[in-house]
């Protein structure tokens, strides 16, 4: 769960896209991963267990050995007769009246088609590039200029980066942090440790937790509404004791707040407020919608926030975060 890259895999492999292709690629990637996790979540529910969606077939294998060969058939064959610069259809999958036998084809195929366009590396060669072609680059830059406003001057700070692609952006360089932990999913540089969020062993004492926490861009990668309700909330189990204030800068796509079906500012505040943060720096570009809170436990309280429709129109999104 928890590699350093070594060897030959330190050294990070170019990926140059022009910015169209950067952008077609993000949203495929988007689908295929939404599929995919809804996918896994019916193979999860009908076997009662937790598929890991970076080894679909280690479970598929381990749970039903007779279906493994209609997820790698499905699998091979997509890569034979994909063309990849082709934009497939968008359409977004759901088991709804699938064989569990069809379940597995279906995820080969997705699972093929990721391989095929260069897996999760090409995506996030693409999302880096996309996005500093849309906002000018590095989005701890906001972080660090509203730090830097606030006077921000803990001695001895630690900072989590949660989904970094770069050890050398403004957060990690700007020198108000004693040290800057950085982990992703992928890592693409050997200072980046390479980790899922989600399953980093959580702080047994506050030397194990952050004086701040940055999750830009990250909670709308992840898939599922609820595991990004389970994302907020441990991020609160990993900073430190609220009496010392610690803080999360957070960022989101703008169409997340502003255009969603099921989200808005407003049920964002509900919902960091619910978790004990305070919101002090706002900020919407063009583009992303920046926050920096700082969590103080004010207001602390436990709270259900389902999937609801909170504003009607068919060209909005369904991005939510959901809280059980
Ligand atoms: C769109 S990129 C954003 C990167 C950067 N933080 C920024 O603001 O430009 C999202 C990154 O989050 C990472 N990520 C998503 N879920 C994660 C998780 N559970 N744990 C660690 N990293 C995660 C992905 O691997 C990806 O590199």
């Amino acid at each position: 769960m928890l590699k350093k890259r070594k060897g030959l895999l330190a050294t990070k492999r170019q990926i140059t896209l022009k910015p169209l292709r950067a952008r077609q690629l993000i949203r495929r990637f988007h689908v295929l991963l939404k599929n995919k996790t809804q996918l896994a979540k019916f193979l999860e529910h009908h076997w009662k267990c937790t598929v890991d969606q970076r080894d679909v077939a280690k479970s598929i294998r381990s749970h039903d050995p007779k279906l493994l060969a209609a997820y790698e058939e499905n699998k091979i064959h997509i890569q034979k007769v994909l063309v990849v610069n082709k934009t497939p259809s968008s359409e977004i999958l759901t088991a709804k009246g699938l064989s569990v036998e069809q379940v597995c084809s279906e995820l080969g195929k997705i699972d093929g088609e990721i391989e095929k366009r260069g897996g999760l590396e090409t995506y996030q060669a693409a999302s880096t590039q996309g996005q500093s072609l849309q906002r000018g680059g590095d989005s701890s830059k906001k972080l660090v200029q509203w730090l830097k406003e606030l006077g921000y001057s803990k001695e001895n700070a630690v900072a989590l980066e949660i989904g970094c692609l770069h050890s050398r952006n403004a957060i990690s360089t700007c020198g108000l942090f004693k040290e800057v932990v950085k982990i992703d999913l992928h890592s693409q540089e050997p200072e980046i440790i390479e980790q899922d969020f989600m399953q980093r062993p959580l702080p047994k004492s506050s030397s194990d937790k952050f004086d701040l926490i940055s999750c830009s861009l990250v909670v709308n990668f992840v898939p599922d509404a609820d595991v990004r309700g389970e994302m907020m909330v441990r991020i609160t189990q990993f900073l430190k004791d609220p009496a010392t204030k610690p803080y999360l800068f957070f960022v989101l796509p703008l169409p997340c707040i502003t255009n969603s079906r099921y989200f808005d500012n407003a049920r964002l505040s509900e919902l960091t407020e619910s978790l004990g943060f305070e919101c002090v720096k706002h900020h919407e570009s063009h583009k992303l919608a920046y926050y920096l809170y700082k969590r103080t436990g004010v207001g602390q309280k436990k709270i259900k926030l389902p999937k609801k429709e909170l504003h009607k129109g068919a060209n909005r999104n369904n991005f939510c975060i959901v809280m059980r």
